[in-house]
């Protein structure tokens, strides 16, 4: 598949972040329903799915939006199942949403700087006691969230107000901050939607290179186009369930895939 890296390489990975029988109920109505899968080290893999498959529910689960009704969610081995979202953000888990809401009037850079990790100026004590180590930190935030900006190519707006972007540059935005906190793994939401196709190339691209730095992808999303050129491996959801898994041509094929988009298997199950 042109432009994916060895899938070879990336079968021996070691896992990420797992899923181990996930239930997530919402009184009867199952939207995940015993899930299982590992997102491997170094990949960059695919969540498909028609609408309301529980794909979205599945990424509040790993991130820890929702509490799982039942089953394990691993970071790094460790089970995070009861840990908070923030918790699992300080573990190298980051989240992105698929309508990114910035803050409107702070700049690019005071974006991507409140997204940094454990800040000490945040704590008054130390602001008082070492305001030189304090104003440091700030200077050496100031310049990561630069380069970030620089990496998602947005360094040019970097002291403009946030509210300028357009809905591309917003997720580009969302990018940098996620970043920001040295994730290991980017749950990444619907990163082509309502994006023009030129920004879109450069969202591919910038995935591409981040992965190619060492962070792990699990990305949702409906344009197949950008799943096939960038993910490794997809994994394919229908009615709560895990349905298949395979490249993005692989289960483009698969008969069960086929059949859950024209709408056979599109909802999730009810409680019997
Ligand atoms: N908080 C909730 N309360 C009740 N039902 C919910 C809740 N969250 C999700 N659901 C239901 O769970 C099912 C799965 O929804 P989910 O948003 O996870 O699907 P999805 O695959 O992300 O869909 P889409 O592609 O449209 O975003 C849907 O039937 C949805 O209505």
């Amino acid at each position: 598949m042109a432009n994916v890296a060895s899938t070879d390489r990336l079968a021996q990975g070691s896992t990420v972040l797992g899923a181990r029988n996930v239930v997530r109920h919402f009184g009867g109505l199952y939207a995940v329903n015993d899930v299982s899968f590992d997102v491997r080290e170094g990949e960059i893999l695919g969540l498909i799915g028609p609408n309301g498959a529980g794909k979205t529910t599945m990424f509040d689960l790993l991130a820890g939006s929702v509490a799982p009704s039942s089953g394990e969610i691993l970071l790094n081995g460790v089970t995070v199942s009861g840990e908070p979202a923030h918790r699992r953000i300080g573990r190298g888990l980051g989240r992105t949403f698929q309508i990114p809401r910035p803050l409107a009037n702070l700049s690019l850079v005071e974006n991507v700087m409140l997204a940094e990790q454990g800040q000490a100026g945040e704590r008054l004590l130390t602001n008082f006691l070492q305001p030189f180590r304090v104003a440091a930190q700030e200077r050496a935030a100031e310049q990561k969230a630069m380069d970030l900006l620089d990496l998602v190519s947005l360094s040019r707006l970097a002291h403009e107000p946030a509210r300028v972007l357009s809905g591309g540059q917003r997720k580009l935005l969302e990018l940098a901050r996620v970043m920001m906190a040295d994730p290991a793994i980017i749950l990444l939401d619907e990163p082509a939607a309502g994006v023009n196709a030129t920004l879109l190339e450069v969202i591919i691209d910038r995935i591409r290179e981040i992965n190619q730095r060492g962070v792990t992808f699990l990305l949702i999303e409906h344009n197949i186009d950008m799943v096939s050129r960038l993910c490794h491996r997809v994994l394919v959801m229908a009615a709560g369930q895990l349905i298949c898994e395979g490249t993005a041509a692989e289960v483009a094929r698969d008969p069960r895939v086929i059949e859950a988009y024209l709408g056979g298997a599109a909802q999730p199950g009810e409680a019997a």
